[in-house]
């Protein structure tokens, strides 16, 4: 999110636990107050009115209360990171600070309030498709695109640690809407980011914009192609699933092309992909699509000297 970040701030938040070092205080409980400041880009729910566009903050609150009434714990630091953690595993929160008051604190002398804040940014494996086979509007070969992108999200803001396979040389998939289509140059890139889903795919949308990417016919020959293919570990049941048209999580089509997870393992040997409600390792999926020519664009071309 360039510039100031929008944000939804619930504040005040008061139930009552039983957290605190002191056995009166387990025994007892007391009322503590919590606020909860999240970052969540709020133009698409701006714009559509659409309450799903954006994080209902009455289900943050009801999320505050459970934590707070729930499990005891010494420290409020610990009651405003489990609350943090809670919070930003919802999609659409980029960043979240968390302030838990104890007004009535075993302090030992008159005082005002206490409060512990922690902070904290999102910060979700991500996995990405890179496809091409036209020539760019600057005159690039699919594989130099194909690089240049990969050099671009290296300086995505928001995604760190990207890590890019091997350029693969791909027969199109896809049918009568493939037929006559040249080969592709398809790689993946692997990364972590603190962007939400959406805010995500809009910097693929750009990078693929500043090759002439055009999107009039689906399934058309293309400068370049950018797939958000997963978003968090689904291993650790922590990804999102999104039905959502604009954004389909995780991509539906994934799992059936050679094309993605022959690079991704190239990337990634441990790779799993959420296929319906199954977690399932690349190779395997892999084996199913023995039909698709894929090979690494290096082989290829020893073989043509
Ligand atoms: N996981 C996703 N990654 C990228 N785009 C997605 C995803 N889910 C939905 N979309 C939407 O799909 C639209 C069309 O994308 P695109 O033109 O790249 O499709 P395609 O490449 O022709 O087909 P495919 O999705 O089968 O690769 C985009 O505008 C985008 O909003
Ligand atoms: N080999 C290959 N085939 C495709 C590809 C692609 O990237 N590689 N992309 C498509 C639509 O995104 C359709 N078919």
């Amino acid at each position: 999110m360039p510039g100031r970040a929008d944000e939804i701030r619930l504040l005040g938040v008061a139930a009552r636990g039983h957290h605190g070092v002191l056995d009166f205080e387990k025994r007892d409980g007391q009322d503590f107050v919590v606020d909860v400041v999240m970052q969540v880009d709020l133009t698409a729910a701006g714009r559509t009115d659409d309450l799903a566009r954006t994080v209902n903050y009455a289900e943050v609150a009801a999320d505050v209360v459970d934590v707070v009434t729930g499990e005891p714990y010494d420290l409020i630091e610990t009651v405003a990171s489990v609350i943090a953690d809670r919070v930003l595993a919802r999609p659409l929160v980029e960043h979240v600070e968390v302030t838990v008051h104890k007004p009535q604190a075993p302090v030992g002398v008159p005082f005002g309030d206490v409060q512990v804040v922690v902070r904290r940014a999102k910060d979700v494996p991500v996995v990405i498709a890179l496809g091409a086979n036209l020539q760019g509007v600057d005159g690039a070969d699919p594989d130099e695109t194909v690089r240049e992108a990969a050099r671009r999200l290296h300086r995505v803001r928001g995604l760190r640690g990207v890590r890019v396979s091997r350029l693969f040389v791909t027969a199109p998939v896809g049918g009568e809407a493939v037929v006559g289509q040249p080969d592709y140059v398809n790689a993946v890139a692997v990364g972590r980011t603190r962007l939400a889903p959406a805010g995500l795919l809009a910097q693929l949308h750009r990078i693929e914009d500043e090759h002439g990417r055009t999107r009039q016919v689906r399934w058309g020959a293309r400068t370049l192609d950018l797939d958000l293919v997963q978003y968090g570990d689904p291993r650790a049941g922590a990804d999102v699933t999104s039905s959502v048209p604009e954004l389909l999580l995780p991509h539906p089509r994934a799992h059936e092309r050679a094309f993605v997870l022959q690079p991704w393992l190239d990337v990634d040997p441990d790779a799993a992909l959420r296929v319906g409600e199954e977690v399932v390792a690349v190779p395997d999926l892999l084996r199913a699509t023995a039909d698709q020519v894929v090979r690494p664009l290096d082989v290829t071309r020893a073989a043509d000297r």
